[in-house]
């Protein structure tokens, strides 16, 4: 049996065991709780596994959000297109790891898509020569199905999605995560920590609810040594199509992220406006970058990313 300390009690399962400070054996046992942890159990063999996988990955970005319904997931994939519009040469990937809510299959227009399983491990979905996405969306037997799983399960999958996903060489891959700091994000962060993370971006809306969770973000990314890319404000600004009025649909009563930045001192990457049209092709899957090429969302959109390729070219210079 693989891991029995010298000062076992009798019938110690060992800590490489599942049972390990769980088995009736374990009571009373000084290093229980240690052990029921899992943190004597080594390093996880899968972190070397994803290292491995992930070396033909130049840039890996985290895409997090305090709050729900922020935009992370639209920002996620506007990012992806305009990442890989930008250098037709360069391979841009996304892997939705929102686990309990993947949205990328539809914004990106490939739902109901299969994922092939080879030798060589299961290859991502293709929405452009370029631009490839992995999701638990195309796993599921229907779009309406739900996914009900304990952190174990989805600390897993993600474990599976970063090791047995084949991306060939990319340039970026963005991971899509769901909002706030659970199993999911831990998970990633030990796992993509070795692999090279070159931090995360942070997406809010200006209300006050919104940057309240994303300071907890932030701490997260500061307790668990991610470098913070920047932050996105998204929906900051709304100019109606007709009359050009500007208004602020979500008020920034509190000075909005520019404030919360400049008091945190992490930079903030740029705004992007409300627009009904990128809801709309969001929803219809389409590319709005491509529909609306002269907007001032995609203006915004491509100084944000001209600033992330030059944070992610520095570092790695
Ligand atoms: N800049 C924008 N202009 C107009 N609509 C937007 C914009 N950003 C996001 N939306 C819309 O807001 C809704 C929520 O966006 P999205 O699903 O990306 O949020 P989310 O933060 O990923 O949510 P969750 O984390 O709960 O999945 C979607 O309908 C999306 O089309």
């Amino acid at each position: 049996m693989s891991g029995v300390p010298d000062n076992a009690p009798e019938h110690c399962p060992g800590t490489q065991s599942d049972d390990a400070g769980k088995a009736s054996a374990c009571a009373g046992c000084p290093n229980q709780n240690i052990c029921a942890s899992g943190a004597a159990s080594g390093p996880d063999p899968a972190i070397q596994i994803i290292k491995e996988r992930l070396s033909n990955v130049k840039h890996k970005i985290l895409i997090l959000s305090g709050k729900g319904g922020v935009g992370k997931s639209t920002v996620t994939s506007l990012l992806g297109h305009a990442l890989a519009s930008r250098n037709p040469e360069a391979n841009v990937g996304i892997l939705d790891a929102d686990i309990c809510g993947p949205s990328q299959p539809r914004v990106l227009g490939v739902r109901g898509e299969q994922v092939h399983n080879s030798g060589s491990g299961w290859s991502p979905v293709y929405v452009t020569d370029n631009l490839s996405l992995m999701s638990i969306g195309f796993l599921l037997g229907s779009p309406d199905d739900a996914v009900i799983w304990r952190g174990p399960k989805k600390n897993g999958m993600i474990k599976q999605f970063l090791s047995e996903v084949d991306w060939g060489d990319l340039d970026y891959l963005l991971i899509d995560t769901p909002p706030g700091t659970s199993d999911e994000h831990l998970s990633a962060v030990q796992y993509l920590t070795s692999a090279g993370l070159d931090g995360a971006l942070v997406v809010t809306t200006p209300q006050e609810v919104a940057l309240l969770d994303v300071r907890k973000e932030l701490q997260f990314c500061t307790k668990l040594g991610v470098p913070v890319l920047g932050v996105l404000e998204n929906m900051s600004l709304f100019v109606c199509p007709n009359c050009k009025t500007r208004s602020e649909i979500f008020p920034a009563t509190t000075g909005g992220a520019a404030q919360m930045c400049s008091e945190l001192s992490v930079p903030l990457l740029g705004s992007l406006p409300l627009d009904p049209i990128l809801a709309r092709c969001c929803d219809d899957g389409r590319d709005f970058l491509q529909e609306l090429p002269n907007s001032p969302a995609v203006a915004a959109l491509r100084s944000i990313v001209d600033k992330i390729v030059a944070t992610c070219e520095n570092t790695s210079s």
